[in-house]
């Protein structure tokens, strides 16, 4: 079987033309979904994915405010932004890029976040909500790999994913979206013992490790769907994911690429979650 290749980049943008649309509705009635993007220091990763998320937020009318702080802010000095940020009425959505400087809790920084600008879904308020299946921000990795899935035609009901990974912003999102639509779940990490037998199991294989190339055929069923969350970026400067490509997409049914998977997805469901925000700001100040 040669698999079908998931066009995250394709995917992304019929959605981004969706909320392109609604967004041009929302500002006919005086809206406009505005971004705030924290970033600490100059890790080059962290530097390249807000460029993107600027550019992103600019191609569909949202408008976006990055603020770039020195490595040496303090936490306070930190959370004094958020707190000032929370209070703006221009700014629907605040994403502190991670990582963070060792010296500023992320823990701090999240729970600072006004539950309702938090696009990213990282707040307890959100994560909560989530596990108890109340109306929340969702987190955009995990969220954006459901519309993949769905792209497909396939449903998650009654299937078997199985997650690699227990990070809180992927696998275990991850995890608790498949079992709200009634997937079996099972979530596997690096203590798991003899991996490849139980990923073997998997109908809907989720790879966020954040090990390179660590899956490879002999961990794939025939006819499965494989998505790979992998970021790696070899010592040649080149991007890898998780999953060895050529061997899986001879065995998986849907494979996603890396790049031009989920990546692109991650930043769509970012835009989302801010048309999300304005809207519900909207509401509010309507009653
Ligand atoms: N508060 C916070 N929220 C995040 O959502 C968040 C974060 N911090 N920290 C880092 C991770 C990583 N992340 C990615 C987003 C887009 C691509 C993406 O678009 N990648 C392109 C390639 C980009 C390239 O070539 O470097 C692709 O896969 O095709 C990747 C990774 C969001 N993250």
């Amino acid at each position: 079987m040669t698999a079908t290749i998931i066009d995250g980049r394709a995917l992304a943008q019929t959605l981004r033309q969706e909320l392109k649309r609604e967004i041009n509705g929302l500002k006919e009635k005086g809206v406009t979904p505005g971004l705030a993007v924290i970033i600490v220091g100059q890790n080059p990763a962290s530097v390249s994915y807000v460029k993107a998320k600027a550019k992103a937020c600019q191609e569909i009318g949202i408008y976006s405010d990055i603020l770039w702080l020195p490595e040496e802010t303090t936490e306070k000095e930190l959370l004094r932004h958020i707190e000032d940020l929370n209070q703006q009425e221009e700014i629907h959505g605040i994403l502190v890029q991670l990582p963070l400087p060792p010296h500023i809790s992320e823990k701090a920084v999240i729970n600072t976040i006004a539950p309702e600008k938090d696009v990213d879904g990282f707040h307890p308020v959100n994560v909560g909500n989530l596990m108890i299946g109340d109306k929340g921000f969702i987190p955009c990795t995990p969220h954006g790999i459901i519309k993949m899935i769905e792209s497909t035609g396939e449903t998650l009901a009654g299937k078997h994913v199985v997650v690699i990974g227990r990070s809180n912003i992927v696998g275990k999102p991850m995890a608790m979206l498949c079992l709200r639509e009634h997937a079996t779940v099972t979530i596997c990490h690096s203590r798991t013992r003899d991996l490849s037998r139980i990923t073997n199991q998997a109908d809907i294989l989720v790879v966020a490790c954040g090990s390179p190339q660590l899956i490879g055929r002999e961990h794939v069923a025939e006819g499965a769907i494989v998505i790979d969350v992998g970021v790696n970026r070899t010592e040649a400067g080149k991007l890898v994911g998780d999953v060895r490509f050529e061997e899986v997409k001879d065995i998986a049914r849907y494979l996603t690429p890396v790049p031009g998977g989920v990546g692109p997805m991650t930043i769509t469901m970012l835009l989302f979650n801010t048309v999300e925000a304005a809207k519900l700001a909207a509401r509010l100040q309507m009653n």
